[in-house]
């Protein structure tokens, strides 16, 4: 009987995830035996910093990707959002699921107008600081880390008026009944890759990459292509304020929106483009950011 062996991080959305992989490989392949590797990355110890001040790229899927280099483990699943732009040599992310909602959602009230003069919202992405200060520029902006159960404890416990998270998380872990406010993707544009799941194995790996086929979605494969392109050619990660969003143009092609802005919300650089060919479409809505001063502006946001 053939095996394959899932490496995971943890936290219950990686578990929800991996496990959802598990449950379709499990159907698609009723003689499979599928088993979880759990393991915790830096990303989930490193809670009381940022991640852009503990070097962001990575630090989640590290120790999964040397799982599967020493061949403890056969796939790992990531968010993409959290997926280096880079990978090791010798691995691929030749699967991409379908992906959930890419928004992100307002927590704790059902609208930004329900938000008075000042209120403390909690977030460290510098992405979503940035394009929330841009459309409310008296809003604080408060220190929040961990996993999804834990950002909404602190919530709950008062530290915020509100929060804003992945709206894909919250689905994907049945808090669906907490999002106060799906938020436009105008006024948040989304991560590279957010909402979505991607599966990283040995490269040449063809038993895995046959048993991972029906997995694969095209369509979604593509928008994450091309907002990868994008956020590469920038040399950033999730740890830098960098939107990059893609969606099926309906004529065949993409269209993909790119923003990069300042941490104070003054300067929000805007670029977006239509093309078939994800990465041409994605290096090509980079290289508007940067002629519009985006490589000056990250090196501000780093230091
Ligand atoms: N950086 C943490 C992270 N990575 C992926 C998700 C959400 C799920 C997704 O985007 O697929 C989250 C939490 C969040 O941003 O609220």
């Amino acid at each position: 009987m053939s095996k394959i062996v899932i490496a995971t991080r943890e936290s219950p959305l990686a578990l929800w995830q991996a496990n959802h992989v598990a449950d379709r490989l499990s159907e698609l392949h009723p003689e499979l035996e599928v088993e979880l590797l759990g393991m915790t990355s830096r990303g989930d110890q490193l809670l009381d910093r940022p991640l852009y001040k503990v070097g962001g790229k990575g630090l989640f899927v590290k120790e999964l990707e040397t799982a599967l280099q020493d061949g403890s483990a056969d796939i790992a699943v990531h968010s993409m959002k959290d997926v280096p732009m880079a990978l090791p040599p010798g691995l691929t992310l030749g699967v991409i699921c379908e992906r959930e909602d890419p928004t992100d959602s307002l927590v704790g009230v059902s609208g930004f107008d329900q938000l008075p003069q000042g209120a403390r919202v909690g977030t460290s992405s510098l992405r979503r600081g940035s394009q929330l200060l841009r459309h409310r520029p008296d809003l604080e902006i408060g220190f929040l880390r961990g996993n999804v159960n834990t950002r909404l404890a602190k919530l709950d416990a008062g530290e915020f008026n509100a929060i804003i998270l992945a709206s894909a998380g919250l689905k994907r872990l049945g808090f669906e009944d907490r999002i106060g406010q799906l938020i436009d993707p105008d006024l948040s544009l989304p991560a590279g890759g957010q909402g979505a799941v991607g599966i990283e194995y040995r490269d040449g790996d063809d038993r895995i990459a046959e048993l991972l086929k029906p997995l694969h979605h095209v369509q979604t494969a593509a928008c994450v292509l091309a907002e990868r392109a994008l956020v590469r050619r920038l040399d950033g990660g999730c740890d830098v304020p960098i939107a990059s969003f893609a969606l099926p143009d309906g004529d065949g092609g993409l269209w993909l929106r790119g923003r990069v802005g300042s941490t104070e919300g003054k300067t929000l650089l805007l670029a977006e483009g239509r093309g078939r060919d994800p990465e041409v479409l994605g290096y090509d809505v980079a290289d508007q950011l940067l002629q519009a001063g985006a490589a000056e502006l990250l090196a501000a946001v780093r230091g």
